[in-house]
């Protein structure tokens, strides 16, 4: 193998070739493979850990850009270095049953994550700041749904932040790897497409695009 393939992996040839990191746990909802998205599919409702008395969020319609994110912010069920997250309009989210149980957990982040009280739960999260490039999209956590059929996560969000959960940096190979496995490309921030629209947004608000 030369240099160049070396550096950039030319000639490794890992098609077909049998998983080589199952051991590494993302998130119960993609360790043991990632439930497909359903045609057709048009929302469902969320609900938060509480045995008695739980909030309930209906969301109206099927969600977009889910994915697993690394950040320390995005709630985790317990054990999971990763939290799933995707997006829906805001104006289909609608809270339906306990929402006094609700809090906001930091008021000044971008995103408003309204959490329950008793166990924790972010229900859903809002952006309010108008100028925002996500204003208009709430951001929720599927796996609280009963239903099946919600998007399918689609990459690895804020993949180096774990470290700043107090994930040990040496096991970022293998973490990367699996993500890459089950079809998550690892990202550091979003993926292209997102990034791409944030930079849209503020070129637009600067004026040197239309
Ligand atoms: N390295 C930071 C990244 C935090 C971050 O920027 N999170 C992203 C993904 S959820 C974000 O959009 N945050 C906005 C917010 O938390 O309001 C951490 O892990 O705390
Ligand atoms: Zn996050």
């Amino acid at each position: 193998m030369g240099l160049l393939d070396k550096l950039f992996g030319g000639d490794e040839d890992t098609a077909g070739a049998p998983p080589k990191f199952t051991h590494v746990k993302i998130h119960p909802q993609v360790d043991d493979g990632i439930p497909p998205t359903a045609p057709g599919f048009s929302g469902g409702t969320l609900q938060c850990k509480c045995a008695n008395n739980a909030v309930v969020v209906t969301v109206g319609d099927q969600t977009a850009h889910n994915h697993v994110c690394g950040c320390t912010k995005c709630w985790k069920p317990d054990g999971a270095i990763f939290s799933q997250i995707a997006v829906v309009a805001r104006d289909k989210v609608d809270v339906t049953e306990n929402g006094d149980k609700l809090d906001v957990v930091d008021a000044s982040a971008a995103i408003q994550r309204h959490a329950c009280r008793d166990c924790g739960v972010h229900m859903y999260g809002r952006i309010e700041d108008s100028n925002h490039p996500f204003h208009g999209l709430d951001f929720v956590h599927t796996e609280l749904s009963a239903q099946t059929g919600w998007a399918a996560p689609e990459f690895a969000a804020f993949v180096s932040s774990i470290i700043e959960s107090g994930v040990d940096p040496a096991r970022m190979d293998d973490i990367r790897g699996r993500l890459s496995e089950l079809g998550l490309t690892p990202y550091d921030c979003l993926s292209p497409p997102l990034m791409d629209a944030i930079a849209t947004h503020v070129a637009k608000q600067k004026g040197v695009l239309s």
